[in-house]
């Protein structure tokens, strides 16, 4: 099977929470991070993803993989945010080596399950420990990572309450959201605005070769390995 790398899109964004009117001033620092959509299969990782950058919810999403460059202004930051939203039908035709260089690629995380789904659930806790063991190392500096509930309009079919995610988030050092991408465009914002307050200046550094050019070579070198193995 071809590989394909994703492709990268962009979005304009004017925040209208009254949190986030904060517009940067002539000094405002520039920066970017790249962010890591992580979850179980049907989650609503697409839909997290796309509400967030486009405030709609188009219901169906298919199997398209894409990095969204994006800007969000917080705590006088802009901060240029690529997002990478991987397909489970992506995920599961890759060994885990993809998976490991995704989370060396991405500074902070977004992982997602559904309130609906006690499996999406469970499988949380070693994903984030596959992440801090990638990322800390030996560092002692927080990974940015917050853990999202989706699917709360789906009340009648929760299976996970408010009070696991909690405190699974408190047990992990994570930030924790419980939204619907389905009702509303807040929830996702607070997420992506949340996650983006927990990344340190000392991560948000201006870095060369994160642009387009960047992911593009970061991405090669993700599935160089494949596609040599594919030829
Ligand atoms: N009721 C409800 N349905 C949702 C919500 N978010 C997503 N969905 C639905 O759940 C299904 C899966 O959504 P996706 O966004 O494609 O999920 P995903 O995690 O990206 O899925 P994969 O492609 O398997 O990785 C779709 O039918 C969505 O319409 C939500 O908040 N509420």
């Amino acid at each position: 099977m071809g590989l394909r790398l994703p492709l990268r899109r962009s979005t304009s964004f004017t925040p209208d929470h009254p949190a986030l009117m904060e517009l940067p001033g002539p000094t405002a620092l520039k920066m970017e991070a790249n962010v890591l959509v992580m979850g179980a299969d049907n989650v609503g990782k697409s839909a997290l993803t796309v509400r967030f950058l486009t405030r709609r919810f188009i219901g169906e999403y298919g199997d398209m993989e894409f990095i969204y460059s994006h800007n969000l202004t917080v705590d006088g930051r802009e901060i240029l945010l690529h997002i990478w939203d991987v397909p489970s039908s992506q995920e599961q035709a890759e060994d885990s080596s993809s998976e490991e260089k995704r989370i060396q690629w991405a500074d902070s995380f977004v992982l997602v399950y559904s309130i609906c789904d006690r499996a999406s659930f469970n499988i949380l806790p070693l994903k984030i420990q596959v992440i801090k063991a990638a990322k800390g190392g030996q560092s002692q500096e927080k990974v940015p990572i917050v853990i999202v509930g989706n699917k709360r309009d789906l009340h009648h079919q929760r299976v996970v309450s408010s009070e696991e995610g909690r405190l699974l988030a408190l047990s992990l050092d994570c930030g924790f959201y419980e939204v619907s991408a389905a009702d509303a465009y807040h929830g996702a914002l607070m997420v992506f605005h949340g996650l983006a307050k927990l990344i340190p200046d000392t991560k948000l550094a201006l870095k060369k070769g994160t642009g387009f050019r960047g992911i593009v070579k970061t991405m090669s070198a993700v599935f160089a390995r494949k596609r040599t193995d594919s030829l």
